[in-house]
């Protein structure tokens, strides 16, 4: 088990990179502490398979460095590193049984029978797979071939950490969400430190305890499901995260707040000193639907607003709004009705987020 650090870390697939574009990730920092149970989020080509294959070893970075528990490790394979990576599609022995693909990794090590046996036993009942030990490998179902793969990545407690890349894409959408808590169970168990890639914000929530979201290769935001939803960092954490996601406005600074079409919008007073700082940049302003208060009757700092489609999920029904030419969308309890086309409008200043050139403006004490 390990602590796993990126420093100054930086990788471009062109020979010669000219610009920031050539790369893949950008230049960055982080820790992965020993122990954590950690998601990697970001839409396609954000780069997360690239540095999920540089922290395992089957890509040595064109630049920075990656540490274990201190000890640079750039030029050492994933067997030297000690990790063990479960892929988006299954990895097994086809002509060996179930029994004998998750003994693998451990009579690789020369570990004693009796320890082989108790340890595989061990991870069948975890993933169920008990009923099937004795069966070929090629007989099972691709769900089951896949947790075959998941647990040859479990079977040894000796690894630096156990990565998985998009490891549900092939399970069965009713077993997925069994799968998920599974892994979190054995996370709990093992104490193996785990970094899980995925593109579903739902996938990572429930698996990990802190999310790095990725974006144009960057780790933009590295926190708490919770921290992502009410503070995000950055725009596109904002976006990404939730369902739906943030509603971003674009705004100019104004005597007192900021203001979009005809709109002006008054600031808390920490927010608003910081405006003469921000003169040159984008500004935009940020609110999650589920802060957006919706009101039938105009009341005290409401904006007025036209009631596009209201929308009924079943536990929750989303409005779609326009307001000042933006269309923006609020959450709303189910037992809440609209009587008319005009609807009021507010953002709770608690909730309602500044953003410049995409970055959170902390307010300044
Ligand atoms: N072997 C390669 N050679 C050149 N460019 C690559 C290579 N692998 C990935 N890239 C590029 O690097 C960027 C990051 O890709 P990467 O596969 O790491 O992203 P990802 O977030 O894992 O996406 P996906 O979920 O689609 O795999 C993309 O622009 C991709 O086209």
């Amino acid at each position: 088990m390990a602590e796993i650090r990126l420093q100054n870390l930086a990788h471009s697939y062109a020979e010669r990179p000219v610009g920031p574009q050539d790369y893949a990730i950008r230049e960055m920092d982080h820790v992965w502490e020993q122990g954590g149970a950690y998601a990697l989020l970001g839409p396609s080509g954000c780069g997360k398979s690239t540095l999920l294959n540089i922290i395992s070893g089957l890509l040595s970075p064109s630049e920075g460095k990656v540490l274990f528990d201190s000890r640079e490790v750039n030029r050492l394979t994933p067997e030297q590193r000690n990790i063990a990576q479960v892929f988006q599609f299954p990895v097994v022995y086809d002509t060996m049984t179930v029994f004998d693909n998750l003994a693998f990794p451990l009579r690789n090590q020369g570990l004693a029978e009796t320890r082989v046996t108790s340890k595989v036993n061990e991870v069948a009942e975890v993933l169920d797979l008990q009923r099937v030990l004795s069966r070929k490998a090629r007989n099972l179902t691709a769900d089951e071939k896949q947790k075959v793969s998941m647990g040859r990545g479990l079977v040894r407690d000796d690894v630096s950490a156990i990565l998985f890349d998009e490891p549900l894409t092939v399970i069965d959408p009713h077993l997925k969400w069994k799968l998920r808590r599974k892994l979190k169970q054995i996370h709990e168990q093992f104490n193996i430190t785990m970094i899980y890639v995925t593109h579903d914000q739902l996938e990572a929530s429930t698996f990990a305890d802190k999310i790095a979201v990725m974006h144009g290769g960057q780790i933009v935001q590295f926190g708490t499901p919770r921290e992502l939803f009410e503070r995000p960092r950055h725009t596109f954490v904002g976006f990404f995260v939730g369902s739906p996601g943030m509603n971003l406005i674009e705004v100019k600074a104004e005597q007192g707040g900021v203001g979009f079409g005809e709109q002006h919008l008054p600031l808390p007073e920490g927010l608003r000193r910081q405006l003469p700082a921000l003169v040159g940049k984008r500004l935009q302003i940020g609110i999650r639907p589920e802060f957006v208060h919706v009101a039938d009757e105009p009341c005290a700092g409401a904006m007025q607003a036209e009631a596009v489609r209201l929308e009924d999920l079943g536990t929750y029904k989303i409005l779609s709004f326009r307001l000042q030419g933006h269309l923006l969308k609020a959450r709303l309890p189910e037992e809440q009705t609209l009587a008319r086309d005009v609807v009021w409008v507010s953002f709770p200043a608690q909730w309602l987020m500044l953003y410049a050139d995409d970055l959170l403006v902390e307010a300044q004490s």
